[in-house]
């Protein structure tokens, strides 16, 4: 088992988008990766994953760098993208199993495997429909297939449970546990403050640096925004999401205790509380 170490990673395009980072990602456990929209989520982890060249540093992975020249990841990456990456007009199946043949497996062991793995996420009956013909939550969850089928040493998540139901995305979070248990780094991209909470560890982004976490950031601001800052910012919260950590826990980034809020907590004290009332209450 290797952690994916991401080591003084600067990404710089015409302005600065990541600002000299230093994180571990480790094997066997599930770290989600928060941030407001446009915070820098995916092109973290297209460094992580080697899509992407850092303008300094370096992103490893068992003692070798992810960045092999070409833009290609190399073969132990797997990545779950939040626009899907799928073939439109071959079926659900096809779409798992290219991922299998790429890597050399045989091509009717390459669908057998697919289809498993589509029964992973309990769309086994959709195997032969193309995937323009599915839905957005059906279409994320090929995707999943796809990204886990192959047995990975890294799985990097962008946002894998957007478009899921509660259930669904209780699906995910399991599979993707399973993931982590047979050794894999898993990171997931993420707005959602059930997916940070059900991750060991939780490092967030805000404008290409790493934040404190350990107040909810969209909420307070990380730059410490005052109160009226907030009321400005208006709509853009919603879109935003939550990012949540446990009052104590370490600053900026780090492995985590459950559960992340303590229930007796939970009333008095609830980082959610803004995103859950009513639109227009005060
Ligand atoms: N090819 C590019 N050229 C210029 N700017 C880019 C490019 N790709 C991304 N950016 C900018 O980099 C910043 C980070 O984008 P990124 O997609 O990594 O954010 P994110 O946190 O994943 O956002 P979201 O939650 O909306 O997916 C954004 O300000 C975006 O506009």
């Amino acid at each position: 088992m290797s952690d994916l170490i991401l080591s003084g990673v600067r990404y710089e395009l015409s302005r600065t988008l990541l600002h000299d980072l230093d994180l571990t990602f480790a094997a066997g456990r599930m770290t989600a990766l928060s941030g407001p929209s446009g915070s820098g989520k995916t092109t973290l982890l297209s460094i992580a994953g080697g899509l992407l060249r850092p303008t300094t540093g370096e992103a490893t992975y068992a003692g070798a760098p992810m960045w092999r020249g070409t833009g290609d990841p190399r073969p132990e990456v797997s990545f779950v993208l939040q626009v899907y990456g799928l073939v439109p007009i071959l079926s659900a199946r096809e779409n798992v199993s290219v991922a299998l043949r790429a890597r050399g497996v045989d091509p009717d062991e390459a669908d057998e495997r697919a289809a498993a793995a589509l029964a992973r996420f309990h769309i086994a009956d959709l195997g032969d429909r193309q995937v323009e013909e599915l839905s957005g939550g059906q279409m994320q969850r090929v995707a999943l297939a796809r990204g886990l089928c192959v047995g990975s040493g890294v799985l990097l998540a962008d946002e894998p449970t957007s478009e899921l139901d509660e259930g669904n995305r209780g699906l995910v979070l399991a599979e993707l546990r399973r993931e982590a248990d047979r050794g894999a780094v898993v990171v997931v991209a993420t707005h959602d403050p059930a997916v940070v909470d059900a991750c060991d560890d939780h490092h967030a982004l805000d404008e290409g640096r790493l934040v404190d976490h350990t107040e909810p950031v969209h909420l307070t601001g990380s730059r410490g925004s005052s109160p009226s800052d907030l009321d400005q910012r208006g709509p853009d919260l919603d879109q935003r999401g939550p990012v949540v950590e446990q009052r104590g826990a370490p600053a900026t980034s780090g492995r985590r205790d459950h559960p992340t809020v303590a229930p007796d907590q939970q009333e008095d004290d609830d980082p959610y509380e803004l995103f859950r009332r009513p639109p227009g209450s005060p």
